[in-house]
């Protein structure tokens, strides 16, 4: 059977997108998500979302890493799922999903899709990082030679390293550019590489960032290699609540396999 796939990409963390709404795919062939994600042999991606059904919302998103593994939240392919179902007339302007984390709203305009993340009441601070779970897992620490970092080597060795292991954590190294901007390039698990953006891990960098007090401010500007993502927050009592995560997302192309 013919499957109409769209590739999308939000600030460079691009992903393979497939309206599941007849239950046509193969959930659990793990080789053929990781296939389709292939790079030299594949579409090229660094993940596959699916747009499925729901009883009582927009859509449900189901987010495979790029290994062919489902994973927890994706971010930047939550906001690209947003721009899909609008492109398929599924919403209009607005969205309320579900995603393995829980609901989320979302609200687009043009190519901004500003998507709304789970609160988060857990920062661990550590002597050199912090962690925190954004709906995905995040480590978060400083690296002032950024540019020049080996990122998928030191990013390798933290992710697979003591107290993440197999089960792992992405891993986002940061610099300071001003009270309101920070520079971020992640490792991400389940591609095993640096990736160009990551949209949970700019949430984790924001927030960490708040938290170790390197910003007073609640919208932060995250410059990663694709581009340019914004967070807003509100804290009370050590709680970071109304989280939204902005930035653009466009289609890239469609095609069938
Ligand atoms: N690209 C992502 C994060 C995807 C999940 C991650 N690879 C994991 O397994 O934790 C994003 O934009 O948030």
């Amino acid at each position: 059977m013919q499957q109409t796939f769209y590739k999308y990409q939000g600030t460079g963390n691009d992903f393979v997108m497939i309206d599941n709404r007849q239950q046509t795919f193969d959930k659990n062939n793990t080789k053929l998500v990781s296939a389709l994600c292939d790079r030299r042999f594949g579409i090229g991606a660094d993940g596959l979302i699916l747009l499925e059904h729901h009883d009582n919302l927009d859509f449900k998103m189901v987010y495979y890493n790029a290994d062919g593994n489902e994973s927890s939240m994706c971010g930047n392919g939550g906001r690209c799922l947003v721009a899909f179902a609008k492109q398929l007339g599924v919403i209009d302007d607005k969205a309320v999903f579900e995603a393995i984390d829980g609901l989320h709203h979302a609200i687009i305009d043009g190519d901004i899709v500003k998507l709304q993340m789970v609160d988060v009441d857990t920062i661990e601070k550590h002597e050199n990082h912090v962690f925190l779970d954004t709906g995905s897992p995040h480590h978060v620490q400083f690296e002032n030679r950024i540019d020049v970092f080996d990122i998928k080597k030191e990013g390798s060795r933290i992710r697979y390293g003591e107290p993440y292991n197999e089960a792992g954590s992405n891993v986002n190294f940061v610099k300071k550019v001003s009270d309101q901007i920070f520079t971020v390039r992640t490792y991400e698990r389940g591609v095993e590489n640096e990736t160009l953006s990551c949209g949970t891990g700019a949430t984790a960098v924001a927030l960490a960032m708040h938290a170790i007090n390197e910003t007073t401010d609640n919208l932060i500007t995250l410059q990663v290699p694709g581009g340019e993502l914004q967070v807003s927050f509100e804290v009370e009592n050590g709680l970071y609540k109304n989280v939204w995560l902005i930035g653009a997302a466009k289609l890239v192309f469609k095609g069938v396999i």
